[in-house]
């Protein structure tokens, strides 16, 4: 049996509820499918999209008169309900369809980060929509927001994103993964907070989720991290003619493609960095990235992309 933290992408979950929904009950068979393997299984996941909507949403009624603005914490707190209900409504329906009677719960998870992290004076995390360039350049004039071109899919407001440093629940999750329960924790990456002399205070961010579920894994004791995004595979020369599906990486090459600008910052770079994080953390562990639609055939090593140590691959 292993214990496998797995790891759903926020761009990968869809454009509105119903297709959220839509791709994680379908994921939901997969991830009880693990459960049924005999292996134990902790969730986290993105919040990109979502946590960029619900900031613009609420900033839209504020605008008129309806609410006071609300921070990206708070965002991000919301951005952790929302998709932890739908992973654990899913979840539960395919577990009780198998006849399994694991609880789900999803945990409201704070992340720790360092106030001085110099990420909060360069903004690198896409939140939200895809813009064009020019309404990107509106935008950026009107609301002093910050885009970047994102892996050639359009420009997107960039927020600080620090380094997450240690979860504050992590008691919590692993008392809730004794009991037996399938859980889902730090949603979005963690919502950021500080240490200050009253105690834990949310800062304007958004942590790399990546980055939280290496954490996680790696304070877990995980076996392996998996990865779940929209491409089946990672690429050499991503989008270009000569582009190339690597089905196995191991840290020194992945190092050496880092070296090469093969992976784009915010998106598949944080995952790689992550994946290496992890698998250097404690001796024989695994990282996998792969869609959300072919778990199972990742699974199967039919596609995806595995990360491991040079020693655990011979
Ligand atoms: N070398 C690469 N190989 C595969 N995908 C890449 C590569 N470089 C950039 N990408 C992009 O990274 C995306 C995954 O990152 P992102 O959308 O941020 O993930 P998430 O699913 O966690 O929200 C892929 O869908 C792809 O567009
Ligand atoms: N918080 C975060 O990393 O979200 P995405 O997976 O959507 O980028």
């Amino acid at each position: 049996m292993a214990k496998i933290v797995v790891a759903l992408g926020g761009n990968a979950l869809g454009n509105s509820p119903s297709e959220q929904l839509n791709l994680v009950k379908s994921t939901a068979a997969s991830l009880v499918n693990l459960i049924t393997l005999g292996h134990q299984i902790v969730i986290s996941h993105g919040n990109g999209p979502q946590v960029g909507a619900i900031n613009l949403g609420m900033n839209f009624a504020a605008e008129h008169g309806q609410n006071a603005a609300f921070p990206l914490p708070e965002c991000g707190a919301m951005s952790q309900g929302y998709i932890g209900y739908h992973l654990q409504q899913s979840l539960e329906n395919e577990l009780r369809a198998q006849q399994m009677k694991q609880q789900v719960v999803s945990l409201v998870t704070q992340v720790v980060v360092d106030s001085q992290d110099p990420a909060f004076m360069k903004p690198t995390k896409p939140v939200g929509a895809f813009y064009s360039q020019q309404q990107s350049q509106k935008i950026a004039a009107d609301k002093g927001y910050t885009f970047i071109e994102d892996a050639g899919r359009g420009y997107r407001q960039v927020v600080a994103s620090p380094i997450p440093q240690s979860i504050v629940e992590l008691n919590s999750i692993n008392q809730l993964i004794e009991s037996g329960a399938v859980v889902i924790a730090c949603g979005g990456g963690g919502i950021p907070v500080v240490q200050q002399d009253n105690g834990w205070q949310g800062v304007p961010a958004v942590i790399d989720k990546d980055r939280s579920s290496a954490l996680l894994a790696a304070n877990l004791k995980a076996d392996q991290l998996i990865i779940l995004t929209a491409v089946d595979q990672v690429y050499l020369n991503y989008n270009q003619p000569n582009q190339q599906a690597l089905s196995q990486l191991t840290v020194s090459q992945a190092q050496q493609y880092i070296q090469e600008k093969q992976f784009a910052p915010g998106s598949m770079l944080p995952k790689i960095e992550a994946c290496l994080d992890f698998v250097q953390s404690g001796p024989h562990r695994t990282a996998l990235i792969t869609s959300l639609a072919h778990l199972d055939k990742a699974l199967a090593h039919q596609t995806g992309t595995i990360l491991q140590q040079e020693e655990t691959q011979k």
